[in-house]
């Protein structure tokens, strides 16, 4: 056996090895010691007392989905290797064989928890010829397959991370700089070679074009038939994206604006989701995250969602009912999936029937909507009837987990099934009425005839009816404490028969089971489908509900470039503070204000300013509605941000490595449709060093990037750019001194900020007084000294202004020289022209009645006589007598 188990397990060694044996799952030698610690799971070894013990742990194959689960969750991969022939049939070795791979990528077996995320397995491949990356990413509890082509690391890396993916197959080496990534945010590599190439494969790679993007999906693919040697009909055909069909936004720009994940806690709650997600079902939930993830840039698509989520919001009445009818909507992509697998039990089929039932209503209650906003979702919500009626007339209302002990199949579904049912019906009538006939006979009014699992049917007497057994009939089978057991011949007969028709009805109920589930599988494209719908449904509504609920407004969208957001609020913020503490603010820009630079005190409201606009945005081209009293918002292609917390996780960089890189990203690839955030920049060095590069940022995005920027800065010194910016304008939050204390008014209006305040803050913080005092003493200090400074740099600025006017003296004086020098030059040349004018008349000087000048000469003069040799660089001039000689010659 441990020959048998070492073949198989050389061909995993990177995964765990789940060896089967009876009940139990194994796990031998290296598996085996690591497992059990982490599984705590008690280590044993096999041939004990042998010089070379194996070391040895394992559970009961009932429970081993909990094990699979821990180890994949932690990132490990499991090798479920069973028993390939019913042990008791078998001649020699039991044949077994690994029957799945479960990978963290491929993992589907979701609990409630995890419901709304969705499992990416991902796949990469490096084209050095095109340099760019071949990426497809599926996701196999729902059929989802897309392909794309990325260029460079950062943007494979943003892909990844935005999935959230935990394993990604590669053919061959990858980039080290990747790969140090993957490694530190925990991402498994897979190695998948081969490729193949059979009919399933081609028919679902058919929409790819390029050989990049075909390559990689069937390299996917390929690894998951490997791995998963299951039916995997309910794969969707691979649709080839491309991450600019979205809005961009990068993975720090969702980490920062806390989209998903609440920085501090990791958790749901205080984000953007946690707001948004009101939908009732996990297919919706799912679908938000991803609208969440790519928001449209097209803005036909987002006004049809608008369009819905108005219809839904002016539709009070038929929304209620929807979701009162969504929440008894089960996950229909999950559960085509395990229709797929073959992993469907009774009760996901009653959850699938229940589901469908709901589509009619649902449809009818859109069908009194206006088509216009809502017939594409209408037209799609196909009930698949057949699958509902099919389920209706085969399986219990109530049927059992196991498929396998039968109770699965309604009665008068299939006769065969009907008459074993009869017979064991009948059986246990023919025991009840043989439990009368010996109470009779015998006189023992307690004889009892009964059934267990180990010595089958029995009559059963207590010990103080003993003497009444009649010893010629009765067969002694099991003693107990107050009683015995025994058998009679006609009870075994009996017996024979009833265990006969349960088992054989047990077998046919499993037969009828897989032809049902294979009805179903027909019909698994068309489930898809509807439950994309129900999914977008679902969103449109929440949408609709949270609109209503915290008063949200339609904004226009345009292909323009003016933005105009009166009353504007951050939803999260204003959530947790409540509707009537939220100061809302206006955000207004265009052609002549591209740049807002924000000051204000600390904690007065800039970042919460900054942010407010950038979720307004995502959310406008999600096609939700936003926290505002009115919007026209210009369709963004990319949002940059350089805001508070850097995820420095995957870089290992410091704050400020971060902050210049995502400074960078910014300046590289903003374009004027691009939406900028920069919250202090450059505070994160000395304070020279981040000023000089927070001002020489904020000219080269004026000046050549034209991107709509919002900048938040301490530096008081930057409010001068307004006069040497045209396009920038100074905004500041509001704060007031009342009797000495802060009082923010949140407010964000024209015009820099007079004061700082950070010792205010510091005092409402609640640091000591000592050193409150302490600091405003070196506050003032600092300020003398600034004075002190500041005259210094008049002095020096002085200095410099009058190298610089001695040296335009200079100037001057060296260019009066070479003046003199050119007319002198420009003199002679005229008079040595007249003299060869003179001794070769040329046709046209011969025919000129005038000077003995031709029309070029007088071009020259002309522009001699125009040019203002005070303003003009010497070189420049001397370019002009060249040019201007050369055209005299002529
Ligand atoms: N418009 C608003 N209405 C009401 N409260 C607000 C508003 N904006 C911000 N706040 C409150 O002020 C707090 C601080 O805001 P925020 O972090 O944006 O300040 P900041 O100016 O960026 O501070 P710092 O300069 O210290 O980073 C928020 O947590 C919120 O409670």
């Amino acid at each position: 056996m441990m020959r048998q188990y070492q073949k198989i397990k050389d061909q995993y060694p990177d995964a765990f090895l789940f060896y089967r044996i009876g009940d139990f799952f194994e796990l031998f030698n290296e598996d085996a010691i690591k497992g059990a610690r982490i599984l705590e799971l008690t280590l044993t070894a096999r041939n004990h007392s042998s010089k070379h013990p194996i070391p040895m742990c394992g559970m009961p194959h009932r429970a081993v989905q909990d094990y699979v689960n821990i180890l994949v969750d932690k990132g490990y991969k499991v090798a479920i290797c069973d028993q390939m022939e019913d042990p008791r049939l078998a001649k020699g070795m039991v044949k077994r064989a690994v029957v799945q791979l479960v990978t963290p990528g491929t993992y589907t077996e979701s609990g409630v928890e995890n419901a709304k995320n969705n499992n990416y397995l991902t796949a990469l491949e490096y084209d050095p010829k095109r340099d760019v990356y071949g990426f497809a990413y599926a996701e196999l509890s729902t059929g989802e397959l897309k392909t794309s082509v990325l260029k460079g690391n950062q943007s494979v890396l943003n892909e990844v991370m935005s999935l959230q993916t935990k394993e990604v197959v590669v053919n061959g080496p990858l980039n080290q700089d990747l790969l140090n990534k993957f490694h530190k945010i925990g991402i498994l590599i897979s190695h998948q070679k081969t490729i193949r190439t059979e009919a399933e494969t081609s028919y679902l790679i058919q929409n790819l074009k390029s050989p990049l993007e075909r390559n990689i999906t069937a390299r996917l693919l390929t690894y998951i038939h490997v791995t998963q040697k299951r039916d995997l009909s309910h794969l969707k055909v691979a649709v080839p994206y491309e991450p600019t069909q979205y809005l961009k936004m990068d993975h720090n720009t969702k980490y920062n604006l806390e989209l998903l994940k609440n920085i501090r806690t990791g958790k749901k709650t205080g984000t953007l989701l946690w707001i948004l997600d009101a939908t009732k079902t996990a297919m919706g939930g799912r679908k938000l995250k991803r609208w969440l993830n790519r928001p449209l840039i097209n803005k036909s698509h987002i006004e049809k969602r608008q369009n819905a989520v108005q219809e839904l919001l002016d539709h009070y009445y038929e929304r209620n009912q929807i979701q009162n009818l969504l929440i008894k909507v089960y996950d229909l992509e999950r559960l085509a999936g395990k229709v797929s697998f073959g992993s469907v039990n009774g009760r996901d089929l009653i959850q699938l029937k229940t589901s469908l039932a709901q589509i009619p209503k649902i449809r009818y209650i859109l069908g009194q909507l206006d088509p216009k906003r809502l017939g594409d979702i209408y037209k799609k919500m196909d009930p698949v009837t057949n699958v509902h009626d099919l389920i209706q007339r085969a399986i219990m209302d109530e049927p059992p987990i196991s498929i396998t002990d039968g109770g699965v199949i309604k009665d008068h579904y299939n006769k065969r099934l009907d008459s074993y049912r009869d017979a064991m019906n009948n059986g246990r009538q023919w025991m009840a009425n043989l439990q009368a006939k010996e109470r009779k006979i015998t006189g023992i009014h307690n004889l009892k005839v009964g059934f267990n699992h180990v010595f089958g049917y029995y009559i059963q007497v207590t010990k103080v009816n003993l003497n009444k057994v009649p010893e010629d009939r009765y067969q002694r089978k099991q003693t107990l404490r107050n009683a015995e057991r025994f058998s009679t011949p006609e009870l075994k007969k009996h017996e024979a028969l009833i265990l006969e028709a349960q088992e054989k009805s047990k077998t046919l109920e499993y037969q009828i089971f897989v032809k049902v589930r294979n009805a179903i599988k027909q019909n698994i494209k068309r489930l898809q489908s509807l439950a994309d719908a129900v999914a977008s449904l679902d969103v449109l509504q929440a949408f609709a509900t949270i609109s209503e609920k915290y008063r949200w407004i339609k904004p226009k969208l345009t292909n323009g470039s003016d933005m105009r957001i009166i009353d504007g609020r951050h939803p999260v913020v204003e959530k947790v503070m409540g509707h009537q503490s939220y100061v809302p603010n206006d955000v207004v820009m265009n052609k002549d204000t591209q740049i807002l630079l924000i000051t204000g005190p600390n904690m007065s409201g800039k970042s919460t300013y900054m942010r407010q606009l950038a979720l307004t945005v995502i959310m406008a081209q999600m096609g939700c509605f936003i926290p505002a009293k009115s919007a026209v918002i210009p369709i963004f292609d990319q949002i940059f941000t350089r805001i508070g917390a850097a995820d420095n996780l995957i870089a290992g960089q410091s704050t400020f490595m971060v902050e210049m890189q995502e400074s960078n990203e910014a300046l590289q690839y903003a374009t004027p449709h691009s939406l900028i955030l920069f919250d202090e920049l450059g505070r994160g060095t000395a304070t020279y060093d981040g000023m000089s590069l927070a001002q020489a940022i904020i000219e080269y995005v004026h000046n050549h990037i034209h991107a709509k920027t919002l900048l938040s800065t301490h530096y008081h010194g930057l409010t001068e750019l307004s006069k040497t910016l045209p396009h920038l304008k100074n905004v500041h939050v509001g704060a007031t001194e009342k009797n000495g204390n802060l009082v923010f008014l949140h407010k964000v209006e024209d015009g820099p900020a007079d004061k700082s305040y950070g010792i205010h803050v510091a005092k409402l913080a609640g640091l000591p007084k000592p050193v409150l005092t302490r600091a405003s003493h070196i506050l003032s200090s600092l300020e003398a000294k600034d004075a002190v400074a500041h005259n210094k740099y008049k002095k020096n600025s002085q200095a410099v202004n009058s190298i610089v006017t001695q040296k335009d003296s200079q100037y001057r004086k060296s260019n009066q020289k070479l003046r003199k020098m050119l007319e002198e030059r420009t003199a002679d040349l005229s008079r040595r022209r007249d003299q060869q004018l003179a001794l070769f008349p040329t046709k046209s000087s011969s025919n000129s009645k005038s000077s003995g000048l031709n029309s070029r000469d007088y071009k020259v003069i002309r522009e001699l006589k125009n040019t203002d040799l005070m303003s003009e660089t010497p070189m420049a001039l001397m370019n002009n007598v060249y040019k201007w000689q050369h055209q005299i010659k002529k």
